[in-house]
């Protein structure tokens, strides 16, 4: 037995002694691949080496990203207000993108919104709808001017306090690849349990289609189970759910269907009518949802050019109703 363990022994001190050799001999069958000279060999073998190839590179990236430290925004501890009311205020906000610091997108641009106030922003393509809101959630901070919020400079209050009290449904919502219902929930600052979820879900006009899955609420989000608009659907009731006291919704652009259009008015409509009180900001692209609004906005070229309801808009006869006519053409 021990000369047996003896020979075991001294066959891996014998591989240890090789290892360099080997080492050498791997590195060099790496440079032949990586140069295209061992494209014969084994496929698999150069997948193998590919993946793990990239796997470092994708590793790197990882690593470089969990290093990097929050923003001096979140260091700060700001001021959490009692109650939010949500009465939105521009002042005199002139900003540009620091990548384009010579192109000005929004020049001296003042509003005010009233706390549950219903108002549409619309525009041409790169007037400034979004960044408008990109100021509101403090993604960016004005050159000049101020952004107020119930009064307050959004600067002093504290961030995570401040978006959590935001609900922002983006033009393409992202739907995670998971169950329904967590992705209603997913995010949500407080408990909640499937009550809230189908109440979310109601509100948000998503009840109907969701139950008439194979396995409503428990369905697992996978490639093209849902359409466009439901998926903005979801994303309205993942929004609803924190009971937010501003509501930004960023209506697609893309042509919805005719179905999905008129839920998203209708959800405007049902969170108007809550008890709940609401301030809603919509970046409109339909007709339908403009309508549902208390004030449009139309801005053009970073500048608030007109602002009213619907009827006065029309009768003003400027670029909102070019646009209204445009749409009604397409029609
Ligand atoms: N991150 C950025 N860096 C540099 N410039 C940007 C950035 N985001 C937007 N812009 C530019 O700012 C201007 C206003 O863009 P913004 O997205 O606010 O317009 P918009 O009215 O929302 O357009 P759309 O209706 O197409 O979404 C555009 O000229 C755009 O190219």
């Amino acid at each position: 037995m021990s000369i047996r363990l003896g020979k075991i022994a001294r066959w891996r001190w014998k591989k240890r002694q090789d290892w360099p050799h080997r080492r050498r001999r791997f590195c060099r069958k790496v440079a032949k691949i990586s140069s295209g000279g061992w494209r014969q060999q084994s496929s698999s073998y150069w997948r193998i080496l590919e993946t793990t190839y990239s796997s470092i590179g994708a590793s790197e990236q990882i690593f470089e990203m969990m290093n990097r430290l929050p923003c001096d925004q979140f260091l700060v501890q700001g001021i959490k207000l009692q109650r939010l009311m949500g009465h939105i205020q521009f002042v005199d906000v002139s900003f540009h993108y620091p990548a384009r610091s010579m192109m000005p997108v929004l020049e001296h641009l003042n509003l005010s919104v009233k706390a549950n106030e219903v108002i549409a922003i619309v525009g041409l393509s790169g007037s400034g709808k979004s960044t408008l809101i990109n100021l509101l959630l403090r993604l960016y901070e004005p050159c000049s001017g101020q952004v107020y919020i119930d009064g307050f400079p959004l600067k002093e209050l504290d961030i995570r306090w401040l978006r959590q009290n935001i609900g922002y449904v983006a033009q393409e919502p992202h739907i995670f690849h998971m169950d329904i219902k967590s992705n209603i929930g997913y995010g949500c600052p407080r408990n909640i349990n499937q009550e809230d979820i189908i109440n979310a879900a109601k509100l948000a006009y998503a009840h109907d289609f969701i139950s008439s899955l194979p396995n409503s609420y428990d369905t697992l989000v996978d490639g093209n189970v849902l359409s466009g608009g439901q998926k903005q659907r979801i994303a309205i009731a993942r929004a609803i759910i924190r009971d937010p006291v501003v509501m930004i919704l960023d209506e697609p652009t893309s042509a919805l269907d005719s179905e999905s259009e008129h839920y998203i008015k209708e959800v405007l409509y049902t969170l108007r009518n809550e008890t709940t009180s609401r301030t809603i900001i919509i970046i409109a692209h339909r007709l339908s949802t403009v309508k549902a609004a208390d004030r449009i906005i139309v801005m053009d070229n970073g500048r608030i050019i007109e602002m009213g309801n619907h009827e006065e808009l029309l009768v003003k006869d400027g670029l909102y109703a070019k646009l209204n006519k445009i749409q009604a053409d397409v029609f």
